[in-house]
């Protein structure tokens, strides 16, 4: 007899943990997408198996001779592998009082969700409060905005968010929007059908489908063009989508989350960004702080990567009173990933493995070089330095320069900015962003 299958979707889906059920007869007749992702094989492909290699002598089938519920550790082949397994199994009846076995599954020793996120570190109250709130966010499943400016952790928050969610382990996908045209926009993130248009050599599934039960990370969202911005509106709505070349339509459920650098408000009234998208996206919305505005934080982040730097060198990194003194001095224009930067090249520059002040090197030009000879004047002083975050510097001034002669050039045009500088659209962004150029 077959399960009903409306109590089966809607016991599946209730479960965060890989889970199936199994039938008296010790076939498998469900299993959610958490144990699909998990052991990475579809349900079409268990569907009607029999639940163990030896079926005739299992748990599953002393479940059926004594109804009792059952927890403990079990060792599993499936696949072809060997699994040591958390199991925990107990009675289901079917609205028509059929009874089913439902076992909830976890490799042993595996992490849960929540200790595989992303290492968040800060002690500041901003900081407590923000990894508070991107924890009720997480739980709450509604789409979230992440606003910050560069470098602050945006990319980190909304993968925290992911993994501490109900989404955890479905895909966390990045969709990054300063390079979403109108000729990438629907084959990215829509997927497309073999030969619907010139290379498409195969059928390829668009980002939408890969974040099935899973989270989509629209990074940069306010770069999205707003003659684009009614079909992504039109997809999270009603979760469905065609590929391009497509007949069928696909569903998909993802759990969206959100991030910009961008008065996104100002942009609405600006009519640069859709008041409906915008209301979509920001139920949640988050201030990520700038690293200036929690310098508290300082000594925890220095910490943090001297850690991780150290493991990859095999040594233990310190840094100089004086040292700490400088970092906690600077404005961070580009926040914590310039800090990371900077730590990184303090550590080659160093001595002993103890960075002092002469060794932090804050270096707020793209592209800026250690010339010869630069190192070895370690002891006389700074090599790059240059703290008045208001400072530009020549170099950048000519760099400014030269790409508003661009921007002129090709009408503000992206695509062939970036093609005659030869670099990428997302490298482009973010000249402009630290060149001030709109
Ligand atoms: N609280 C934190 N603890 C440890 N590392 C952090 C923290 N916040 C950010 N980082 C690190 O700083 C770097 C920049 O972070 P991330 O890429 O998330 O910033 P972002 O705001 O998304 O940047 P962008 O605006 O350029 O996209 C990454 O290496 C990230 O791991």
């Amino acid at each position: 007899m077959q399960i009903n299958s409306f109590t089966l979707n809607s016991l599946l889906e209730t479960h965060d943990l890989p889970f199936i059920i199994v039938n008296a007869a010790q076939q498998i007749v469900g299993v959610n997408r958490a144990w699909e992702n998990h052991f990475g094989q579809t349900r079409e492909s268990i569907l009607g198996n029999a639940c163990c290699n030896n079926p005739g002598d299992c748990r599953h089938r002393r479940f059926f001779q004594t109804l009792e519920p059952y927890a403990g550790l079990f060792s599993d082949t499936l696949d072809e592998r060997e699994y040591l397994l958390k199991v925990r199994g107990y009675p289901l009846l079917d609205t028509d009082g059929t009874l089913y076995l439902g076992e909830s599954v976890l490799t042993a020793g595996a992490s849960e969700p929540q200790d595989k996120s992303p290492k968040m570190v800060g002690t500041s109250s901003a900081f407590i409060n923000l990894k508070s709130n991107l924890q009720k966010a997480a739980q709450s499943n509604v789409p979230v905005m992440l606003n910050g400016e560069t470098g602050t952790g945006k990319e980190l928050a909304a993968e925290f968010i992911h993994r501490q969610s109900q989404n955890a382990y479905g895909e966390f996908v990045i969709v990054d929007c300063t390079v979403l045209g109108e000729d990438l926009f629907e084959s990215e993130l829509f997927g497309h059908e073999k030969g619907s248009f010139t290379g498409a050599a195969s059928a390829k599934k668009g980002l939408f489908e890969l974040a099935d039960g899973g989270t989509l990370f629209l990074d940069e969202v306010g770069e999205l063009p707003v003659s684009l911005q009614p079909k992504l509106l039109r997809a999270l709505e009603s979760g469905q989508f065609r590929r391009v070349g497509g007949t069928t339509s696909l569903t998909s459920t993802v759990r969206v989350v959100t991030a910009t650098h961008r008065n996104l408000g100002e942009m609405v009234r600006n009519g640069l960004f859709r008041e409906d998208l915008f209301y979509r996206l920001s139920v949640f919305p988050l201030e990520i702080p700038a690293l200036r505005d929690r310098i508290e934080d300082m000594p925890a982040l220095v910490g943090h990567f001297l850690k991780s730097f150290g493991q990859r060198d095999c040594c233990v990194y310190s840094t100089t009173k004086a040292a700490m003194q400088k970092l906690m001095q600077h404005k961070w224009p580009g926040n914590i990933r310039e800090l990371k930067n900077c730590l990184q090249l303090a550590t080659c520059l160093c001595k002993n493995h103890t960075i002092d002040e002469l060794d932090i090197s804050i270096m707020r030009r793209q592209g800026a070089t250690l010339k010869p000879g630069m190192i070895e004047r370690r002891g006389q002083g700074a090599v790059i330095e240059d703290t008045g975050a208001s400072n530009i510097n020549p170099l950048d001034t000519i760099e400014a320069e030269f790409i508003r002669s661009l921007i002129k050039k090709y009408q503000g045009n992206r695509k062939l900015i970036a093609s005659e500088m030869n670099i990428s659209e997302r490298t482009l962004y973010r000249k402009l962003n630290r060149l001030n150029i709109n």
